[in-house]
Parts: structure tokens; sequence; C-alpha cells
């Protein structure tokens, strides 16, 4: 997708409604629809929301199969008063049994009706005390001097404010520093691996060069290569070694990764290099295509985040780079004469990661040699030998962690309204960022959020502005429009390797509180300094996936907030998984809504939904939900971002991983309420009916892909042992699933996940 295609702004600017707006794009039926809706729009609220609303009911039950007087999760076609009298029963906070949209003329939307019931009742927590962070410098050791660290790089280090190592760095520093053998490295988040493995590299590196003799020089050769899954990280690594070597000149690092110059990297390594910091892709396409990578001098080989480079198949590119390595002969001395004795005697394999998967293990058997397993707690040492999933899976203990339950109808009002309130107090949080699962829904929601064309204001200026004048904005909604403080960032694999670099630099650099909103591409071993909040808005595809996420707070023994919002219902039982990780405390809805539309709602664009003084926040949401809606239908390109959002979303519903996939379970979703997430009235056309006809005309293959999507989407898998147990879906519940299935499976390029 590029990302172009989808910022084209259609606003209407700050005037009133039209009544004449000219939709384009989508499909006749689309267009025809959002026609009909902007001319209801002048009609007043209540009966169209009526008439809106039993349209919707009708056709969500041929969409999603229900029969007529569908209540638990699916509205039903009764009336408006039906639904008042619902309101009063379901997701009320305590004092609110009355249902405060009574009086109201703007209740509309029925946010708050026919959502299920959160299955699970928490205890009162005692409250939250931080406890000792677990990733933080250690106060026993005097600092890094006493781990014999030239007293060179001990003076580097404290030009970079680092005077005392962490646990991990104590473990692993001195295990580089004498041995050769290979090294598995388990550590929490933002524990500070990348220093524990380049300290002792540098230090032996200095060796060579004696009492600073320049007798090595940049075209000495490589002596260690460093891999990173992400050309983010891969950039990172290379700026903390570029920062280490900086008071020795005659040492160089470069980074080589995807979308840059081939030809500019093929000279830097001309030129001679002697630190290596690269993505698999770009590493194994220089083994093979540029004759001046010369491997014989390279002694270590640090494949960090192990975990993820399995999971983005780079498998074979390590392949590559591991033969290749191991077809060198290792050169002993240089051509200059100077003896590489200080240097490991055999090629040194480092593989790290804060999480532990199979695939790890896979990586570990391709690339390590009777390894040494180095985790900061002698028991994490041994849980990580013994593979105890548990162990491996820990956050930081100072990171504290919530869970909010929250029906898919509401989760978009929520999201903002939480968001009012983390930013409500100046310098309470500075910065947050949001995981979504797919780029096509990062598109949609910082379109949504933002106050419309301000990312192009003021010109740009610089090179950075360009490249960020279509990911960086000021937040709408947030705060207030009259003084605009959060600054939202959006990043994904999707967009251009130069505009990701800018967006997370001025991410990174902003002074006032910023928002980016993201997905997995941004989750793994990104270090931004002060984020104190993180967001999972769409939970991890896995496990492992969500401590690297939340890993991107309470780094280095700060404080740091995560929370995760899950769906009533299957999604709740993921909360018993997210205990291995620290226990979360539960953050009711109605008490975010409360507190957050407790302030004064601000639109960006008009509408004929408008807060009134005195409304309630249940008024408020539904006011809010309204606005949003509307803004969408006198708005055919941000419609269009909502639809597929919403698509990208379901689909990207479908590939959690297999074990975690009963609590993510996509026959259990009410696509009709996700799509009120995403400011839709109905879940859009081509899902359902369409989808049938699609699946019914489409070939051989694309059959074999849907009953293999279909496979996939049940956990019924054959080799799925643990599944054995598991109840045959019933005859309704399979039709909805192949249904659901062939959704997912047709228009499958759309799927574009970051
Ligand atoms: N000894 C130290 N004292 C203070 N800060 C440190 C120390 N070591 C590392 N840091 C800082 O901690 C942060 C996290 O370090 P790093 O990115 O290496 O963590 P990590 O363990 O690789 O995390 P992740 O698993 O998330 O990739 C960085 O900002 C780094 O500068």
């Amino acid at each position: 997708m590029a990302d172009d295609g989808m910022l084209m702004n259609f606003e209407l600017g700050g005037g009133p409604l039209k009544p004449q707006v000219k939709f384009t794009g989508g499909s006749w039926r689309d267009r025809k629809r959002a026609q009909k809706s902007a001319k209801l729009g002048s009609r007043p609220t209540v009966e169209r929301a009526g008439q809106d609303e039993d349209q919707r009911s009708a056709k969500r039950q041929r969409v999603d199969g229900h029969g007529p007087g569908r209540n638990a999760e699916g509205d039903s076609e009764r009336g408006a008063d039906f639904a008042r009298k619902k309101t009063a029963e379901h997701g009320h906070a305590p004092g609110q049994k009355k249902g405060p949209g009574s009086g109201s003329r703007q209740v509309v939307s029925r946010l708050f009706s026919f959502n299920p019931e959160q299955k699970t009742t928490f205890e009162d927590e005692p409250e939250w005390k931080e406890p000792e962070p677990t990733n933080a410098p250690l106060l026993t050791v005097a600092n890094f001097g006493s781990l014999t660290i030239s007293s060179r790089l001990v003076d580097a280090l404290a030009k970079m404010n680092l005077e005392r190592p962490t646990a991990i760095q104590q473990k692993v520093i001195p295990h580089m520093l004498s041995s050769s053998s290979d090294a598995f490295v388990q550590a929490e988040t933002g524990s500070g691996k990348t220093f524990a493995y380049l300290l002792p590299i540098l230090h032996r590196v200095l060796q060579l060069s004696g009492s600073g003799d320049r007798r090595i020089h940049r075209d000495s050769g490589i002596f260690a290569i460093i891999v990173a899954p992400t050309r983010e990280l891969a950039k990172q690594t290379h700026t903390v070694l570029e920062q280490l070597i900086r008071p020795f000149p005659w040492l160089v690092s470069t980074a080589i990764t995807g979308g840059e110059s081939k030809k500019a990297e093929k000279a830097r390594l001309r030129k001679g290099v002697n630190f290596l910091v690269a993505t698999p892709g770009r590493l194994a396409d220089h083994i093979d295509n540029t004759k001046a990578l010369n491997l014989g001098t390279v002694r270590w080989l640090i494949l960090d985040e192990g975990d993820r480079l399995m999971d983005l198949g780079f498998e074979e590119d390590l392949k590559k780079a591991i033969n290749a390595l191991k077809q060198v002969q290792l050169s002993k001395t240089l051509s200059s004469g100077v003896s590489l004795d200080p240097l490991p005697d055999r090629r040194v394999t480092v593989l790290c990661s804060a999480t532990m998967k199979m695939n790890v293990q896979k990586l570990g058997e391709m690339s390590l040699a009777d390894a040494t397993f180095l985790a900061a707690e002698k028991g994490d040492e041994t849980a990580a030998e013994q593979k105890d999933e548990q162990a491996v899976h820990k956050a930081p203990a100072q990171l504290h962690q919530s869970h909010i339950i929250v029906p898919a109808k509401l989760r978009l009002v929520t999201l903002i309204a939480y968001l009012k309130s983390v930013f409500s107090r100046r310098g309470q949080t500075m910065k947050a960022i949001i995981f979504m699962s797919c780029a096509d829904t990062v598109d949609f929601h910082y379109e949504l959020l933002k106050i419309p064309d301000s990312g192009d204001v003021p010109p740009p200026a610089s090179k950075d502005a360009e490249n960020t004048s279509k990911t960086v904005a000021k937040a709408a909604y947030i705060t207030s429009l009259a003084s605009p403080e959060v600054v939202l960032h959006r990043m994904h694999g999707s967009l251009s390797q130069p505009v990701r670099t800018a967006t997370l630099r001025s991410f990174s650099a902003c002074k006032s509180p910023s928002l980016l909103i993201t997905t997995d591409v941004s989750s793994r071993g990104l270090d931004i300094p002060s984020v104190d909040l993180v967001i999972e808005y769409d939970p991890a595809f896995s496990f492992a996936d969500h401590i690297h996420r939340i890993g991107r707070t309470a780094r280095a023994g700060r404080s740091g907030d995560a929370v995760i919002f899950l769906l009533p219902g299957t999604e709740e039982g993921y909360i018993e998984l997210l205990k291995a990780s620290g226990t979360p405390s539960p953050l009711s809805y109605e008490s975010v809504l409360q507190k957050g539309l407790m302030s004064k709602l601000e639109f960006p664009v008009e509408t004929t939904a408008k807060p009134e003084d005195g409304q309630n926040y249940h008024q408020k949401a539904e006011t809010l939900q309204l606005h949003l809606e509307q803004r969408l239908l006198i708005d055919s390109k941000r419609l269009e971002m909502a639809r597929n959002g919403f698509k990208s979303h379901i689909r990207a519903y479908a590939t959690h991983t297999r074990e975690e996939r009963v609590h993510f379970d996509i026959t259990q979703l009410h696509l009709g309420h996700v799509a009120k997430a995403y400011g839709l009235r109905d879940p859009p056309g081509g899902i359902g009916a369409g989808i049938d006809r699609k699946a019914q005309k489409g070939s051989k293959d694309s059959g074999k892909r849907a009953a293999k999507g279909a496979k996939a989407a049940t956990k019924k898998d054959d080799d799925d042992s643990d599944d054995s147990d598991k109840q045959e879906p019933t005859k309704p519940a399979r039709a909805m699933l192949m249904r659901k299935s062939r959704m997912l499976m047709s228009g499958a390029s759309e799927f574009n996940i970051g």
C-alpha cells in the first residue's frame, strides 16, 4: 500500500455541514448509502437514528446470519424505546441505573445497549506501589570499571551519563571478555542488552590498537556483524555504537539496511568498516553481490531480537550469512602484521532476546554451538535453559500494567476518552505509543484523530519536515483545538524508509506531549527515551510480542504504564496469560469515559452532532460517536480508510498465534459492533453476501485458500493435539465461521500488517 494513496484530505473545513456533498470513491452502493445518510443529516437526530439503527439491525442479521430475536450480542429490530430500556440494564456504572440518556435529545447511537456482558469480576485491588525496578543499573556495583573494561570505554560511557552496569551487563560483559563460547542472552526489555554485547567487543578490539597507536584502522577488516530484525533497530544500534566509538576515530562502523541506496553501502564497505550493523536481507544481498565484503576477520556475529528475526521469515537470509561465515577461513593476523590474538580464537555467535519462542531454539540450533545461557538472575538462567515460558516472558517489575474490558462498539470513544484523560494533566504523560494490528488501521485512526491539514502546516522547511508532512500532525479531540498540545505520529512498515526514519526522529525529539500510532514494526528493541505509556488498542498477535510492545516503556529502571484493550467474552481469558508478565490491574471503561469526557468536547469538523452543556458522560460518548460517524459520511476518503481499516483489522484478527486463538476467536466477533469502532454504521460491503457470491464464483485455487483460512481460523488443525478435546463448532457456528473465513481470504492483498 502506498501511503500517499491513503492520505488525501477531503475535508469540509470548519464551515457548516453542506447539504450537497459530492461523494466519490467506493462502490456505487456505498456512494448511494453515504448520500442518503448525508440527506438524512438534516432530519431530527432521534428519528434518523432509529431508522439507521433499524436498517442496520436488519442488515446485520443477514450479514452475520443471526435469526430474529438475537439479542444477547446483536442488536435486534426492536425500536429505540426498547433500546433505552436496555440501556438502563447494561453497562452502567453503579449509581447510573436510570440511564444517563433519559431526557436527552441526542440519544441516538445505542452505544450502551446490547453490549455483551463482562464475564469476569475483579476483586478490589490494593493500591499499586511501584516495586524496585528490575532492569535498572545496579547500585551494588561501583562502576563499569569494576567489570575490567578499558578505562577509555568507561570514560566514553560517563560522557553518555552511564556509570553502573545493569544486571545483564554484569553477567554478559565478563563472560564475553574472557570466553570464546557462544552465548544466549535473555533479559527483560530495557535492561541494556545492547551495551552488554557492544562493550566487551569494543574492549577486545581496542586491545588490538595498543595504547592509541592506531595500529588498526577502517580497512583492517570487519570484526563484528550485528543483525537486527528491523531497519529502525539496526539504525538505533548503529547510533549507540557510533557514540561509543567516537573517542576512537580510527574505528568505523556502518549500517546496511533495506530501503537505503545499495550503491552507497557498497562504497562504504569498499572504504572499509570495522563494525557492521545490518538487517538480514540486506546482509545476505551484500554477501552475494559485494566483493569488498571480506568476512575473514569477523569474530562476532550478534543476532539481536532472535525470535523476531525468525518471525519475520529471515531464516534463509540468516542461514546464508551463517554459512558464509563458516566457510571463510579465520585470519589470525592482519596484512599489516598485527596479531588478532586479543580477539576470540573462534567465531562467537551471541543470540539476544527478551523472550524465547520455539523459533529461537531453531535459530540457536542453526547458529550456536555449546552456547552458555546468560540471564540477569540465576533462576532465570535455569528457566531459560529449561525453556520455562513464564520466566522468559517477564516484564520489568516496575512496569504498571492494566487491562480494560471494552465492548466493541465503545472502543473508539473509550480510546479518545482515555487519551483525553492521560494528556489532560500537564507533564503527566509526555510520550505514549498506541499499538494497532495493521497499517490500514493505523492510517485510519491517525487521519481521524488529527486536526485536518495540520500535518501540512507550516510549509515544510527541512527534508525531515517534508518527510513527516503526512505522518506528523496536531491531535484533535484529545486536547483543546485552540492550543493543540499533543503531536500525533503514525508509523508502519508500508511507509518509505526516509518517512519512517524522520517520523521516529520527530517522535523521539518532540518536546510537546506526543503520541505514536503504530504497528508491531515499533515493538522490538526501539529505545525511545521517556515513553511513559503504551496502549495496546489491538492486542498483540503473540504473547512474546506483547512483552516487547509494553517494554517500550519502563526502560533502564524508569517507571511506565501499559494498558491493553480487550473485548468482553473470550478475550477476557487472555488476562490469565497476561499474568505471566505481571498481574494487570482492571480499569473500568465506565470510569475511563467518565474521567476522559468530563472536560469539554471539541470537534475539528462541524457536523450536526454537537456537545451540549450539562450532558453526562454517556451522552457525551453518544454525541462523540455520532459526530465521528457523521464525519465519515461527509468525507468519502476517510470513509474509505475506515472501511479498509475495518477489513484489515478483521483479517489481522485471524492471525493470532494458534495457541492464543482460543482467546481471539474470530467467530465471536460481532462485525457490526466492530464496525462501530471504525465510525461505520454497517460492516463494509463485500463482507457477507457479496463475499458468499465471490466465494462461489472463485477459482478452485481460492476455494483451497478459503478452506485453508477456515482451518486456520477455527484452530482445529489436525496436527494440533492440544485441541483434540475441544468441541466441534455447531452447525450455525460452522456456517458463520466459513463465511468469515471466506471474507478473510477475499482481497488478501489489502491486508497490510506493518
Ligand atoms: N548501565 C546502564 N545505565 C543506565 N542506562 C542504561 C544502561 N545500560 C543501558 N542503558 C539504557 O537503557 C536503555 C535500554 O537499553 P537497550 O536498548 O540496550 O535495552 P534492551 O535490553 O536491548 O531492550 P529491548 O529488549 O527492549 O531491546 C537505553 O536507553 C540505554 O541507553
